[in-house]
């Protein structure tokens, strides 16, 4: 089974008077492994309401085609070529405007995101093992991996090349990641794919991913989200009801530029900022234990001081963070009584504190009557 016989399919689905495949509103049919097709409608949004029964039509004629485990069709809006790109209404006169509210997620307390200004700074990492010692503090947590266009999750929790279970039409059963309820685009698309696709599927694919995912009463959930600070992050950040944001950075100043214009992302969408997060701010040496910081000390810190928000603590720069993470054994998991560990758990502890107003319910101690 291939897109071919998808379009083949499609061609029995009008779209007013033009059969689909012809109506030059398809997006690339994706056809994952496991037999998942996926497919985007383009649409004006005053036709939404009308379009609906079309894309219905077209999830049903797909799933008859022999081969097809699951069809996923979604309406997407999406600017013209070279017209303006999709940005928040602009403040009328007297202040800014209240962005759109998110919908909550039935069964789901707090979403909360971890975010960076640009890629490659540890935010995946930092988002697993925050996970992860909230999961420690004996929360119900998820994760979301929203990092479409690097899906990292299924690395980072030893999950890659499984599959989420279908568990009825469209509802997928999240993974289980030493306890964390995990789900990515990464379970569901080849890594190449995700990276092709356009802003509009990305943000039909997150929102089916957070409402269309058996999450099972969670007191937090935890969202990846894609680095950087452009169209396609803004609107996924109105898109999630957040409780907050986390923002990790490293100590050089690029990153820290970079970090300034995550906190001015959320700000625009009213998102609070819950902190920043420092991470590979020293250097261990392995041999003699010398701590050297390599690109200076305190510029985190001092930096969220000026940007009024709280700084939430540093991680160092450790090859057992590395390697853990990138053998899919996340240090708060593996070694939950070391050092890395505990800056993590220090870490949420702050950011639950933030979002609960409330200090972090720990296990009861165990009494023991002998
Ligand atoms: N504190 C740390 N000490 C050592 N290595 C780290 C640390 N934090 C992250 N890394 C490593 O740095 C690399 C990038 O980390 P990660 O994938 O978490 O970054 P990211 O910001 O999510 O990147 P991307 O932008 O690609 O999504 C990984 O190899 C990870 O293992």
């Amino acid at each position: 089974m291939n897109s071919e016989d998808v379009l083949k399919a499609l061609a029995g689905v009008r779209f007013g008077t033009t059969a689909l495949p012809e109506s030059g509103r398809l997006s690339p049919v994706v056809v994952d492994p496991s037999g998942r097709v996926t497919v985007s409608i383009g649409i004006d949004p005053a036709e939404a309401a009308a379009a609906e029964p079309v894309r219905a039509a077209a999830e049903a004629a797909i799933r008859l085609v022999p081969g097809v485990s699951a069809a996923l069709v979604s309406l997407t809006a999406e600017r013209a070529p070279g017209s303006a790109p999709a940005r928040p209404a602009p403040p009328p006169a007297g202040g800014m405007p209240r962005p759109p509210r998110a919908q909550s997620i039935p069964g789901v307390k707090h979403i909360f995101a971890v975010a960076s200004g640009k890629g490659g700074v540890g935010k995946s990492t930092t988002a697993v093992n925050l996970a992860l010692a909230l999961k420690a503090r004996g929360l119900s947590v998820g994760l979301l991996d929203a990092d479409i266009y690097g899906p990292s999750a299924p690395k980072l929790f030893g999950l890659g090349g499984q599959k989420p279970r279908v568990i009825s039409g469209r509802i997928l059963e999240p993974l289980d990641g030493y306890g964390v309820q995990v789900m990515s685009i990464g379970f569901l698309v080849e890594e190449e794919t995700a990276m092709i696709w356009r802003g509009p599927m990305v943000m039909s694919a997150i929102t089916q991913m957070l409402r269309e995912v058996a999450w099972s009463e969670l007191d937090a959930l935890v969202v990846d989200m894609p680095p950087g600070t452009g169209d396609a992050q803004l609107t996924m950040a109105q898109a999630v009801p957040l409780a907050g944001a986390v923002i990790v950075s490293t100590p050089q100043d690029l990153a820290l530029i970079d970090a300034r214009r995550g906190v001015a992302m959320f700000r625009k969408v009213e998102v609070p900022i819950l902190g920043i997060v420092e991470n590979m701010a020293s250097f261990a040496c392995p041999a003699c234990g010398h701590v050297s910081h390599i690109f200076g000390h305190g510029g985190a810190r001092a930096e969220a001081e000026k940007l009024g928000v709280p700084f939430l603590g540093e991680v160092p720069l450790e090859m057992a963070i590395r390697e853990t993470s990138d053998s899919g054994r996340p240090v708060v998991a593996v070694a939950p009584e070391g050092p890395h560990a505990a800056s993590y758990r220090a870490i949420a502890d702050r950011v639950w504190e933030r979002i609960t107003g409330g200090a972090v319910s720990r296990p009861a101690p165990r009494i023991v009557i002998e």
